[in-house]
């Protein structure tokens, strides 16, 4: 649905030229909601604006929805900008319009008759949960409430793509996870492809497929977000896991526990998908002749399953903790020692 070919932006500023984008490489498919991680100032912003033409890149190719973005203009650029929705941080409503006026507005553009953008903007208020509020205005709403005028005025002309530029960062973590299901809910129903900018990682965990990560203009780390979570190789991705998984602190003060102990390990264990589902830690008490005791566990639930991090302090003969470590590693944990007597 979206491939990105080395694709740079650079800006030209008084001092010389930013490259905010440099030489890019994605793919995302169809159906698929697809994050895009990074700190302020990572070229998130510039990324998204490209994918709907609203910059041109300064070299490599574009393709959205069958588009060859950054290539075409006027009628055709108005055209594919249909098919490739947006919604905002600060949802960009028309203060002086209602509700329903807000969301029949690109059905206006599209030149749609009126009794036909009726029937349609009483179905999308459906979609979106706000019946009831439709002679409302913006400033009578709630954040979340006009984020979902924002969706509903983006899904108006079917498109095929909606990109997300951090629309729940203005909201608070009750009203960002009301939207975020219904944007798992839209993805689901429509089928629609879903591109969204963040610098949350709790976003991604919670609805994201794959996720790609950005630092200075470039993508680091990307893949399916449950592989991310059980093995972040950058330094940046690590810092992002941890967000979701662990204060950073955790695994420093847990290490500490092991001065209270003659003997043994402290472990950490992750867990992904079915080996959360999965008995392994009493397999590992019945069957190897070790002392356990489980310090600290937490399990989150991604898109595609859950993921877990359990700490435990575990005691015996060294051959026989190597062997109980290998058990868990076969079984698709991912072991790590953190701390040892
Ligand atoms: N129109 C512009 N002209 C000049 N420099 C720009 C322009 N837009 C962005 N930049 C610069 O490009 C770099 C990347 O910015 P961008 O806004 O894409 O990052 P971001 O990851 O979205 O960050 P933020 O979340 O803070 O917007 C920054 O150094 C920024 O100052």
């Amino acid at each position: 649905m979206i491939t990105l070919n080395n694709v740079s932006k650079v800006y030209s500023v008084k001092s010389g030229s930013i490259t905010a984008v440099d030489d890019v490489n994605l793919e995302v498919q169809k159906g698929e909601i697809f994050g895009i991680i990074g700190y302020s100032g990572a070229g998130k912003s510039s990324l998204i604006r490209l994918l709907n033409g609203l910059e041109t890149p300064t070299s490599g190719t574009i393709e959205v929805a069958g588009n060859r973005i950054g290539e075409i203009k006027g009628s055709k650029l108005r055209k594919a900008r249909q098919e490739i929705s947006m919604i905002f941080q600060h949802f960009n409503l028309l203060w002086s319009r209602t509700v329903a006026d807000n969301i029949a507005f690109p059905l206006e553009i599209a030149g749609i008759p009126a009794s036909e953008r009726k029937e349609r903007v009483k179905e999308l208020v459906r979609l979106v949960g706000l019946e009831g509020r439709e002679s409302a205005y913006p400033s009578q709403l709630s954040g979340g409430q006009k984020q979902r005028v924002g969706i509903a005025r983006a899904l108006a002309n079917n498109p095929k793509v909606l990109l997300c530029d951090e629309a729940t960062s203005a909201l608070d973590p009750q009203t960002t996870d009301s939207i975020l299901e219904l944007l798992v809910d839209i993805n689901q129903r429509l089928g629609l492809t879903i591109v969204l900018i963040t610098h949350e990682m709790h976003v991604i965990r919670k609805i994201c497929h794959k996720v790609a990560v950005m630092e200075d203009g470039k993508i680091v780390e990307e893949g399916e977000v449950l592989n991310v979570f059980r093995k972040p190789k950058a330094p940046i991705t690590k810092r992002f896991v941890q967000q979701v998984t662990e204060p950073e602190e955790t695994k420093e003060t847990i290490a500490h526990l092991i001065d209270s102990y003659p003997s043994g390990r402290i472990v950490q264990l992750t867990f992904v998908g079915d080996s959360t589902e999965q008995p392994v830690v009493t397999s590992l008490i019945k069957n190897y002749d070790v002392k356990v005791n489980i310090l600290q566990g937490k399990i989150s639930q991604t898109q595609s399953g859950a993921y877990g991090a359990l700490f435990l302090y575990i005691d015996g003969e060294e051959t026989e903790m190597d062997r109980a470590l290998q058990f868990l590693s076969d079984h698709q944990v991912e072991v790590e020692v953190v701390a040892h007597a």
